[in-house]
């Protein structure tokens, strides 16, 4: 695969503590891939670190690369052209993004300043045709309109018009949909579909729901506690999940069809950075746990074409399939 971005042992700490340990994680031109765990596993820190935004005390180390520029430690200068520009974000919070004394045109005809060097009335005018393309009734007239008179579905889209603005290559969307209501939350996914089908872009979907990434995305990442422990397109995900919090995850998922049923919850809780296990961190909420799960943090294994999973179950599964092929 020739990536779009690439992160290599990627690894986050803020005051000696440990928030990533190690993400190693592919993007191509164009396609989606879902980021999914519980929060405070390292979803956001992962592209915060990736993007140069986190606060100066954390300690960043490994490597991203965008189409094999390193990122971490770039100058400033070429950061801030990555950012918005080949990379955009957005977050949960729309309402915390924009500018509430700015009318909203403004803010979307500034991205067209500051990355497609446009002014003007053809700044106005992609700035409509930017409304248009993600679903703001009305554009002409909603340029003009303040943040505070839009709802926060709106104002969502006005985030998405914003990051379109740069024409990203990859667009990481940061729980999107979480601060809105239910039927809105899945009109900014659809949308989300279709602007990645008409640009080409890739897109990063942050989410604590593995529902919501399912549908909406190719490839699955599942990260627990700094680490991604399960990665695979979203079929083979569904068929043969394989760490155990992947299939805790897949079992608090409410059911297509058949009766209601109480959600499976995960016992217990993600450990606290200062008291990470030696071995796999998942071990002490894991059913399956063996003594060999405390020795070391497992590395992830390679099932098939795609899937990896970081579980001495999945050790046990690749040792079998190399005796057989012996
Ligand atoms: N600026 C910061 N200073 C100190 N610790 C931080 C900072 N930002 C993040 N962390 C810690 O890094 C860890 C990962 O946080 P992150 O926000 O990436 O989690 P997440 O998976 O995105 O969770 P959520 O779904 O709640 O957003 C957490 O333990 C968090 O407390």
């Amino acid at each position: 695969m020739n990536a779009l971005v690439s992160l290599r042992n990627l690894r986050v700490s803020f005051d000696g503590q440990a928030a990533l340990r190690g993400i190693d994680l592919d993007v191509a031109p164009g396609e989606a891939v879902g980021l999914v765990g519980e929060s405070g596993c390292g979803k956001s820190v992962t592209w915060l670190a990736a993007l140069g935004l986190l606060p100066a005390k954390a300690r960043v180390t490994g490597s991203a690369t965008l189409q094999g520029q390193e990122l971490l430690g770039a100058a400033p200068a070429v950061l801030d052209r990555v950012r918005g520009g080949r990379i955009a974000m957005i977050f949960q919070d729309p309402a915390s993004s924009l500018n509430p004394v700015i009318r909203i045109g403004r803010q979307v005809e500034e991205a067209l300043r500051l990355h497609r060097g446009m002014q003007g009335a053809a700044a106005r005018a992609e700035a409509k045709r930017l409304f248009d393309q993600v679903g703001i009734p009305d554009a002409a007239r909603r340029l003009d309109a303040w943040p505070h008179e839009l709802s926060g579905g709106q104002n969502q889209r006005v985030m998405i018009a914003i990051a379109l603005a740069g024409r990203p290559e990859l667009l990481v969307a940061d729980e999107p949909t979480t601060a809105l209501d239910v039927t809105i939350q899945a009109q900014i996914l659809t949308l989300l579909q279709d602007l990645r089908r008409e640009t080409g872009m890739a897109l990063v979907l942050i989410s604590h729901d593995l529902g919501v990434v399912a549908d909406s995305c190719d490839r699955v990442c599942v990260m627990y506690a700094g680490r991604i422990v399960e990665q695979a397109p979203v079929a083979r995900l569904f068929e043969a999940p394989t760490h155990p919090y992947t299939n805790g995850l897949l079992g608090a998922l409410p059911p297509l069809d058949g009766p209601r049923r109480r959600l499976a919850a995960i016992p217990g809780s993600v450990p606290e950075p200062w008291a990470m296990p030696k071995g796999c961190a998942f071990a002490p909420r894991c059913a399956e746990r063996s003594p060999a799960c405390d020795i070391a943090v497992p590395g992830a294994v390679p099932l098939a074409p795609g899937h990896q999973a970081a579980c001495i179950r999945a050790t046990a599964m690749g040792l079998l399939k190399e005796t057989v092929a012996a």
